[in-house]
């Protein structure tokens, strides 16, 4: 859709901070500046085709997405979730750092499951830089909260339209700093038009905000480990060891390869396992699912470890209210 079309519904804008956000003191500086400087009115200010376009801002929070936190991923679903209810409202943009970017949209997936496009979008270069990535992408996520054929939790980015559950930070500098798994990226965006190249696939029904009940200090820990060369199980035990409260409820292992994990590691999660602590496999691989068999330890499908770790916080959540 044409994002200069009169008839466009309304698109709310939540800002929670980030780089998109940011401000340096020297325009060729790209990574010595301040995260969370700027307010989203500022931010859409500064893209003049914007001021066509029938949208509200709200700022959530102003940080930087590496201190992200469950009180505010809380705030921001019911923030979400109440702009998504509104008839007059066709779709959302937030505005979030790219570090963490990955889990508040897995997060926002599995608990809301939207119908509405809820898009995530981020920049690599701080508001004040030369070549700032962050005015066309807001746009480009703004014509994305617009189109008709959008769903679910999303992320525009350099031009590219992701889905939550596949998309990740891949690279630390570079501008195109996102890639989706096994390429299923589903679609571009180009000069304000969309270009879909993969079906939307069926989204799982969303767990619903009344598992984020629990105040956050109680949320369950949930722990990632790695199995690497002569992983030995001290880390698990050492955890183990912990007292009562403190002990992690869940622990995601990132296996080698399809999930692997040497035999000391193994016999140290099962151990985990049998105390009474949530155990998921996911994989240290850059793509690819972990492919359950036989006895194995429970495998996370295609999920990366940080949404693993999402994953099983809220069905942790989720059981604890049944
Ligand atoms: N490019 C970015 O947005 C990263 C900056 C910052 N650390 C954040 O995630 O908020």
């Amino acid at each position: 859709m044409d994002i200069h079309d009169a008839k466009a519904k309304r698109v709310v804008i939540l800002g929670t901070g980030g780089t998109i956000a940011g401000t340096a003191a020297d325009p060729g500086d790209n990574v010595g500046y301040q995260a969370a400087q700027l307010g989203v009115a500022q931010l859409v200010a500064a893209v003049p085709a914007l001021a066509a376009v029938a949208l509200e801002c709200e700022q959530v929070a102003q940080l930087d997405s590496k201190d992200m936190d469950f009180a505010t991923w809380k705030l921001l679903a019911q923030r979400v979730a109440a702009q998504l209810a509104r008839e007059d409202v066709a779709g959302l943009v937030i505005t979030h750092g790219t570090d963490t970017l990955e889990e508040t949209a897995y997060f926002l997936q599995r608990v809301l499951a939207p119908k509405k496009p809820v898009v995530l979008t981020a920049a690599m270069r701080p508001a004040t830089a030369l070549q700032t990535d962050g005015p066309q992408n807001l746009l480009d996520a703004v014509a994305v909260a617009q189109d008709a054929q959008a769903t679910g939790v999303l992320l525009v980015f350099a031009g590219v339209i992701h889905a939550a559950e596949q998309v990740r930070k891949a690279h630390s500098y570079r501008v195109d700093a996102f890639v989706s798994s096994d390429g299923a990226r589903l679609g571009l965006v180009e000069e304000g038009l969309l270009r879909w190249v993969a079906g939307l696939g069926p989204a799982r029904p969303g767990l619903g905000l009344e598992i984020l009940a629990q105040a956050v200090e109680d949320w369950p820990r949930v722990e990632i480990l790695f199995n690497h060369v002569a992983a030995d199980g001290r880390l698990v035990r050492a955890l183990l060891a912990q007292a009562g409260g403190d002990r992690p409820a869940g622990l995601v292992v990132a296996g080698t390869g399809n999930g692997s994990l040497s035999q000391k590691l193994e016999a140290a999660l099962r151990e985990a396992q049998a105390q009474g602590v949530r155990v998921l496999r996911s994989t240290r691989c850059d793509a690819g699912p972990v492919t359950a068999s036989g006895e194995a330890l429970p495998s996370a499908g295609a999920l990366s470890p940080v949404k693993a770790r999402v994953e099983l916080i809220l069905q942790l959540l989720s059981e604890a209210r049944a």
